[in-house]
């Protein structure tokens, strides 16, 4: 079995669009034989291998230089690996499957194999297998049945290393591969990188098992071909991987570091240990790398400056990994002879060892006894294989020395297949070793068990963090709507204990309400029935003394309308005086000249009193209108009186109906009370519009009155002229029948026109007095309205009542201040008539 390196060949592709972009040039210079490449700019020297290619090369001539005869090899029954390293984008994939119109290596395998199965001798039955597998974040993903996504890997003494549960499907034919290729592919996991649209995050590797049989003979071959396209080996940080990827990426370094160190240990000539265990990679590709396996490795790499550093490594890589020597030997199952051949040999070696066993128990009796067995009579197997092994072993003797006992180390028969790599390190006995894999494959089984368990405890994990993140935001929002609600609780709370407080407040409002109402209702029907008595008193027996109140306030008014020493009286008595005087009794002997004189004086005083009579008709008219208007205006103010009182009462009423309901009970009485302010605003408003119109035409009125004062004053000027011219005539001689008779005229009709205004004062004086009458008797009524409110007002003591006594007060206080006015106003109609009836007097 003779070592053979591993077949290293060197695959440049041509610049991508990135590079190119990003400025980068070709720097490589391939060796005219294709033996070496050096790079350009570098201070590199040349990389050596056992080909390179350049960008241009076809996917066949790779194909036939590359990987040909390993098809050969695999059909022959040796197992073969072809590996694709590189970083992203270097054209892995490309090399190894590309698209069907530039078929790749495996393609073209696959094609051979069954073009060879197809030449072979007619008595060779072949079976080909195929399985497709990844090796993703350190997990063996089975892509033929993905549910299958941490497979254990174990190790056995006639198979290897495999791994455990694998799907293999039987193939025959080319389209059979290209299916089962095709629905593996599906599954593999790919993701973005800056470098590579489509990059392979995973190591792929796909395995077909060619077995054959001599169907004459019944000897059995079986060749394994791995074919593995390895995931991008260039660093994180150029291919922009993050997030998930960055994970990937550790991993998919760790496979790739661990397989430089195997090739490192491999190579090195100093390590006695390699570390195929450190990786599931490097694991499973234990027989490829230095073991039972005719290996090519295809190294492919960017021919661009941009990617310089990452094609050194690759190169670098190829090279150590050159220097590997593998022991390929065909995997054959023995004939039946054959197997014949070693049984006979093996019992012929038993019974050897059975008289070597013999031999040495004698040996060892003696020695046990106290005897000794002289060196050269020590049993060996050389002595026995001389002695033949049908010489029966011989009893020693205690005198005769037995033969030495070999020792182990010496006696070891070759147990460890030396075609494959060993594991461990440690140089076992065949049991030994066989516990130890079984033990191994056991101990893989529970490592892989127990990482499907923790994935799925990672992922059952991740959904809680996902949960638990969703909770603490759900949580979030709920302690800040809790908080919220709890605000909003803690406000209807107190809402609800003010609501509570304001309906205990109402209903003692509304007891005491009730009460106080009793308590009015009843002294209501005290004051009706003291009214009614009080009425019947003041008709019948207590008209004294509201008459004499009466009488006196009458009397009082009266004297200041007219008092004694008035103008009125005092011109009555001037009338008299003057009647008097031209009494016959008292006549004056007037001069025919002055008596002409005084007559047309009074002709034109007679006809300035007509006029003057006429300005009275007119001012009775005015007074009249006036008095209507008055008499309207007290009616509207008894109306208003009554709608207020039945307003108030409505209010009332109201207020208790919603205190009883206990419900908007602030509202209802706020607009009861802007609805009762409103009105009694607008009532008010009205009613100041009709007094400012009254008042405006009482200023007018007054204003007549003056212009008729000063025209009464120049009659007054004439009328007392007139007077002294009369004095002062001497007394001349008239005839005395005419005079009589003049002046009995005169006489008469001062007499009738003092008379008439006699009526007149007194129809005046008697409406004067029924007014003030009226006015006296509002007055009563006021005081006793006040009386009552302010005894309501003592009675209902809460606040409440208070309150409703208040605006009740406000609004008899306004009432009281439109009466004010209305007195006021009337009193100032009376002060004009007064001053009219005086100058009418005067007159
Ligand atoms: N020799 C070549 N000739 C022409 N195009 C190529 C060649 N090698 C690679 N390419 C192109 O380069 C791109 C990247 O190639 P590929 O996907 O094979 O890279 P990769 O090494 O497998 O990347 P990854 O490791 O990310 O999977 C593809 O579009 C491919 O067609």
């Amino acid at each position: 079995m003779s070592g053979n390196n591993i077949k290293v060949v060197c695959r440049f592709r041509p610049q991508n669009k990135l590079e190119i972009k990003e400025g980068g040039v070709p720097i490589t210079e391939i060796q005219e034989d294709g033996s070496a490449v050096t790079l350009k700019g570098t201070s590199q020297p040349p990389f050596a291998f056992d080909k390179v290619f350049g960008s241009n090369t076809a996917q066949q001539e790779v194909f036939e230089y590359s990987i040909k005869s390993i098809v050969d090899d695999v059909v022959a029954g040796y197992n073969g690996t072809v590996f694709a390293y590189g970083q992203t984008g270097s054209g892995k994939t490309y090399t190894m499957m590309a698209n069907s119109q530039d078929k790749g290596i495996i393609p073209r395998i696959v094609e051979q194999i069954f073009e060879s199965i197809i030449l072979s001798p007619a008595n060779m039955e072949f079976t080909v297998k195929v399985s497709y597998m990844e090796i993703y974040m350190e997990k063996v993903r089975d892509l033929l049945d993905p549910s299958h996504d941490n497979l254990p890997i174990h190790e056995d003494k006639t198979k290897g290393v495999y791994v455990k549960g694998l799907l293999e499907v039987y193939v025959s034919s080319t389209e059979e591969v290209y299916q089962v290729m095709k629905s593996g592919g599906n599954n593999r996991v790919v993701a973005y990188t800056n470098m590579n649209a489509e990059s392979s995050r995973s190591h792929s590797i796909v395995l077909i098992t060619i077995t054959q049989k001599n169907v004459d003979t019944g000897a059995a071959k079986s060749g394994k071909l791995y074919l593995v396209d390895l995931a991008g080996s260039e660093k994180v940080g150029k291919t922009g991987a993050s997030g998930q990827t960055l994970e990937e990426a550790k991993k998919i370094n760790k496979s790739l570091t661990a397989l430089g160190m195997v090739i490192n240990s491999l190579t090195d000539g100093k390590s006695s240990h390699v570390p195929y265990r450190d990786s599931k990679l490097t694991r499973i590709l234990q027989e490829s790398l230095g073991g039972n396996s005719r290996t090519t490795l295809i190294i492919n790499c960017s021919p661009s400056s941009y990617n310089e550093a990452e094609t050194i490594s690759t190169l670098r890589f190829g090279v150590r990994a050159k220097s590997i020597k593998n022991k390929a030997k065909v995997n054959a199952d023995l004939s039946p002879a054959e197997l014949k051949a070693l049984v006979k040999k093996f019992k012929g070696e038993t019974v050897s060892y059975q008289y070597y066993i013999q031999a040495l128990e004698g040996e060892v009796t003696i020695w046990r006894s106290g005897g000794t067995v002289p060196e050269s009579q020590w049993a060996t197997m050389d002595k026995l294989s001389k002695s033949g092994t049908t010489a029966s072993p011989t009893s020693p003797t205690s005198n005769s020395p037995s033969p030495r006992t070999p020792t182990p180390s010496s006696f070891r028969p070759a147990l460890v297949d030396e075609s494959r790599p060993t594991t461990p390190a440690l140089i076992l006995e065949k049991d030994e070793r066989e516990e130890f894999m079984k033990r191994e494959n056991e101990l893989m089984d529970q490592i892989a068990e127990k990482e499907s368990e923790l994935t799925e405890r990672e992922k059952h994990l991740d959904t809680l963090q996902e949960e638990l993140g969703f909770l603490k935001e759900q949580e979030k929002t709920m302690a800040t709507d809790n908080q919220n609600i709890t605000t909003e609780l803690n406000d209807v709370k107190l809402q609800l204990q003010k609501v509570s407080y304001d309906g205990k407040e109402s209903a003692i409002t509304v007891d005491s309400l009730r009460d106080a109402n009793q308590e009015l209702e009843l002294e209501l029907s005290q004051l009706k029935q003291t009214l009614d008595e009080l009425r019947n008193l003041q008709k019948e027996t207590d008209d004294e003394t509201k008459s004499k109140k009466k009488a006196d306030k009458i009397a009082e008014m009266m004297a200041s309308l007219d008092p004694p020493d008035s103008d009125i009286s005092l011109k009555e008595q001037q009338l008299k005086m003057t009647l008097d005087k031209l009494n016959p009794d008292s006549a004056i002997n007037l001069s025919e000249e002055a008596l002409q004189q005084l007559k047309q004086q009074l002709l034109q005083n007679k006809a300035q009193v007509g006029q003057q009579e006429l300005v009275i008709k007119n001012l009775h008219h005015d007074k009249e209108t006036l008095l209507a208007k008055r008499t309207e205006l007290e009616t509207k103010l008894n109306a208003l009186e009554v709608e207020y009182e039945e307003l108030l009462e409505k209010a009332i009423n109201d207020e208790e109906t919603a205190m009883e309901r206990n419900a908007d009970l602030t509202d209802t009485i706020s607009e009861l009370k802007i609805k009762l302010e409103n009105t009694y605003v607008a009532k008010k408003e009205a009613q100041q519009q009709e007094i400012q119109d009254l008042r405006q035409e009482l200023d007018r009125k007054d204003e007549e009155y003056k212009a008729l004062d000063t025209v009464m004053v120049e009659l007054r000027i004439s009328n007392d002229k007139l007077q002294s011219a009369l004095d002062s005539q001497p007394k001349t001689a008239t005839t005395l029948d005419e005079k009589e008779k003049d002046i009995e005229k005169m006489r008469k009709s001062m007499a009738e026109q003092l008379a008439y205004f006699e009526v007149m004062k007194k129809g005046l004086m008697r409406d004067l007095q029924s007014r003030c009458e009226k006015v006296v008797e509002l007055e009563i009524s006021l005081e006793e309205t006040r009386e009552q409110y302010n005894h309501v007002l003592k009675v209902s003591n809460n606040k409440a009542q208070q309150k409703k006594m208040a605006f009740l007060e406000r609004n008899l206080e306004q009432l009281t201040n439109v009466q004010k006015q209305v007195i006021k106003i009337k009193k100032k109609v009376r002060g004009n008539r007064e001053r009219y009836h005086h100058q009418f007097i005067l007159y």
